[in-house]
């Protein structure tokens, strides 16, 4: 793990008024990300995940605290720097893949890249998720750990500094799930992208070398794993 730092999330809280409650869905949040780090982030349902991955993507802005990106004030955007930042920045992989329909798993991933700056070679990306021969099936002619590889592609080759994914496994059987995996841990290396999952599935921590662990809002646990697992070695 290298030490430099991508992100800085100093003292986030996101605070939703509800009548005379106020629930904290994040609770004053601290936490640095390195370039090219494995992240898992655990937590039970409700315990602030959503809350801070939306935070880190530049989907929603915390009520309390900063966020950096790269030494950059991601707090202090307006909306049109706010968006410039989710395109260019950031790669989001969803649970249940959001692809278009009536476009190819190659259309797929060319539409994103074609507002991007620095976008990747995107035949090169598809191969590498190995989706070479693949390219112009639709998603209903793809299977469900197809479509998340599309998916992936589509964040990657954007070359954000980020990819943020949100339960990528939840929707697939364990073995495609495990592959899906293993690709991430391969395109974490192969580009050196900081990658960051969050998920309520406790086994998937074993092969990050970091795991944050959330309550309440809040960071209960970090845990540097000094010797991460290859994810096939995950059981769930
Ligand atoms: N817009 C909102 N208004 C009010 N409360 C909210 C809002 N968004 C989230 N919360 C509350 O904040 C807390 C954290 O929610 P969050 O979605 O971040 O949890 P999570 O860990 O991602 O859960 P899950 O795994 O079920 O998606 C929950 O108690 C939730 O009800």
């Amino acid at each position: 793990m290298e030490n430099d730092t991508l992100m800085k999330v100093e003292n986030v809280s996101k605070l939703y008024q509800m009548g005379e409650v106020t629930i904290a869905a994040a609770k004053e949040v601290s936490l640095e990300l390195y370039q090219g780090e494995f992240v898992v982030i655990l937590g039970p349902s409700g315990s602030g995940k959503s809350t801070l991955l939306n935070i880190l993507g530049g989907m929603d802005l915390p009520t309390e605290g900063k966020v950096f990106m790269e030494g950059e004030d991601v707090t202090g955007y307006n909306d049109r720097k706010l968006t410039i930042y989710r395109r260019e920045k950031v790669g989001f992989v969803f649970q249940f893949y959001n692809l278009m329909a009536n476009l190819t798993a190659r259309e797929n991933v060319e539409l994103a890249t074609e507002i991007c700056k620095d976008a990747l070679d995107i035949d090169e990306v598809l191969e590498a998720v190995g989706l070479g021969d693949r390219k112009e099936h639709f998603p209903a002619q793809m299977s469900g750990g197809e479509q998340q590889r599309v998916a992936i592609a589509r964040a990657v080759a954007k070359n954000p500094a980020l990819l943020l994914c949100d339960e990528p496994t939840g929707a697939l059987d364990f073995k495609t799930g495990i592959k899906i995996l293993t690709l991430l841990r391969e395109i974490n290396k192969k580009y050196n992208k900081t990658v960051i999952i969050i998920t309520h599935n406790v086994p998937i921590g074993e092969m990050a070398d970091r795991v944050i662990k959330m309550r309440s809002g809040e960071i209960i646990e970090t845990k540097i794993n000094k010797n991460p697992i290859h994810p096939e070695g995950i059981e769930w």
